[in-house]
C-alpha cells in the first residue's frame, strides 16, 4: 500500500466525535460530528480547523465526501484583533451547534458542513508566550486562512458555492481571502476557489482611517487600535491601507468564481451597540463593494462586540442561517 499523503495523514490524525451543546447538559446531543484537524504538516497549535458535519455517520475516511451541489458549506474566521489568545476557533461552537440543530429541523438539510479556522496570532502584550503560534506577523494570518481553505478544497470541501464569514478581524481576513493571493506574496498554489458570499460581522475594514480619525465616542480606543495594528502589520501606514479591504487598491475584480453568472454577495452586519467597532467601518466597506458591483445586504444586530457569537441563540447563527437559506 502506498504511504498516505500528507493531507490524508492530517485528516486521519483527529477522530470524529459527537457535537455537544456548551454549558447545557439538559439539551440533547446535536446530531452532528466534529473533528479538530491540523491543516499543514508540522502545524503549530493554531494551524488547525474544526469541521462539523450534520448527522451521526462519519463520512468515508480520510476526508469528507463531496458536497451535494445544493447544500452549502459555511467557513468561519474568528476575531480577537489578530492577537487575543483567549479567542480561537471555538468561538464558533455555540453558533455551530445551533446551526446543526436548525439544519436538522429543516426539510432538505441545506447545510453541507461548517468549519471554524484557527490561524497563528501576533503576540499580545498582556499574554507573554513562547509558543511560536503566538508570534505571527502579516502575512502569516492570511497565509494560514488560505492554507486552511486550500486544504479543505483539496478534500472537496467548499469547492462549490460556499459562505465565508468572519467576525471583527476575521471579517478583514475574509475579504483578504477573496483578493489575489499574490498580494500576500503567495504563489499560484495558494489559489483558492472563492466564496460567492462573504459575511462580515462587526468587521474591521479601515484601520488607518480609524487610527487617523477615530469616530466620536471611540476616541479612547485609538491607542488600542494602533497597538494591535502595529503588532499585526508593522509600523507602515501604507501597509495598513494596502491590507484593509476598504482602502486596498482595486481588489474587487480579483473576487471571481464559478457561480454560473451569479453575482458576488456581501452580507454586512454591525451592531449599533458595539463598543469596540464603530458603524463607520461597515459604511466604508459598503461603499467600496457597491461601487464595484457587489450585491450588499445589510442585516441588523444588537449587543456588544462579541455578543453575537457568545451564545448559540445569538444573532450570528440567525444571520448565517438566513444566508444559507438564501443560497439555495
Ligand atoms: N480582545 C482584543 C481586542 C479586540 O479584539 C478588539 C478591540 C478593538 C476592536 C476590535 C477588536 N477585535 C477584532 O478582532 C485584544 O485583546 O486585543
Amino acid at each position: 500500500m502506498p504511504p498516505p499523503s500528507d493531507d490524508e495523514s492530517l485528516w486521519a490524525s483527529a477522530p470524529w466525535t459527537a457535537t455537544q451543546p456548551l454549558n447545557n447538559a439538559q439539551r440533547p446531543i446535536i446530531p452532528g460530528l466534529q473533528k479538530h484537524v491540523p491543516y499543514v504538516p508540522g502545524s503549530t497549535t493554531l494551524q488547525t480547523l474544526t469541521i462539523y458535519i450534520p448527522g451521526t455517520q462519519p463520512p468515508p475516511l480520510p476526508t469528507p465526501s463531496p458536497t451535494p451541489s445544493d447544500s452549502t458549506w459555511i467557513l468561519f474566521i474568528h476575531g480577537g484583533a489578530w492577537r487575543d489568545p483567549l479567542v480561537d476557533a471555538s468561538a464558533f461552537h455555540p453558533a455551530a451547534t445551533s446551526l446543526l440543530l436548525k439544519n436538522n429541523n429543516h426539510n432538505g438539510n441545506p447545510i453541507a458542513g461548517l468549519v471554524s479556522i484557527n490561524y497563528r496570532l501576533s503576540s499580545h502584550p498582556n499574554h507573554p508566550s513562547s509558543n511560536p503560534a503566538h508570534a505571527a506577523h502579516h502575512p502569516d494570518h492570511i497565509h494560514d486562512v488560505l492554507g486552511a481553505i486550500s486544504f479543505l478544497q483539496r478534500a472537496r470541501v467548499a469547492t462549490g458555492r460556499y459562505v465565508l464569514a468572519g467576525h471583527s478581524c476575521g471579517a478583514t481576513l475574509a475579504f483578504q481571502a477573496v483578493m489575489d493571493p499574490t498580494r500576500w506574496g503567495l504563489s499560484g498554489e495558494m489559489q483558492i476557489r472563492k466564496p460567492q458570499v462573504v459575511v462580515g460581522l462587526n468587521g474591521l475594514y479601515d484601520l488607518a482611517g480609524f487610527i487617523k480619525t477615530p469616530p466620536v465616542g471611540y476616541e479612547g480606543l485609538r491607542e488600542a487600535y494602533e497597538e494591535f495594528t502595529r503588532g499585526a502589520f508593522g509600523d507602515g501606514e501604507e501597509t495598513w491601507r494596502a491590507v484593509c479591504p476598504a482602502t486596498a487598491r482595486e481588489w474587487v475584480g480579483e473576487w471571481v468564481g464559478e457561480w454560473e453568472g451569479e453575482r458576488r454577495k456581501a452580507v454586512l452586519v454591525q451592531s449599533g451597540e458595539d463598543g469596540l467597532v464603530p458603524r463607520g467601518q461597515l459604511e466604508g466597506m459598503r461603499g467600496v463593494l457597491e461601487r464595484e458591483g457587489v450585491d450588499v445586504v445589510e442585516m441588523e444586530a444588537g449587543g456588544g462586540h462579541d455578543e453575537m457569537w457568545e451564545r448559540g441563540e445569538g444573532r450570528m447563527a440567525e444571520v448565517l442561517w438566513e444566508v444559507v437559506l438564501g443560497t439555495e
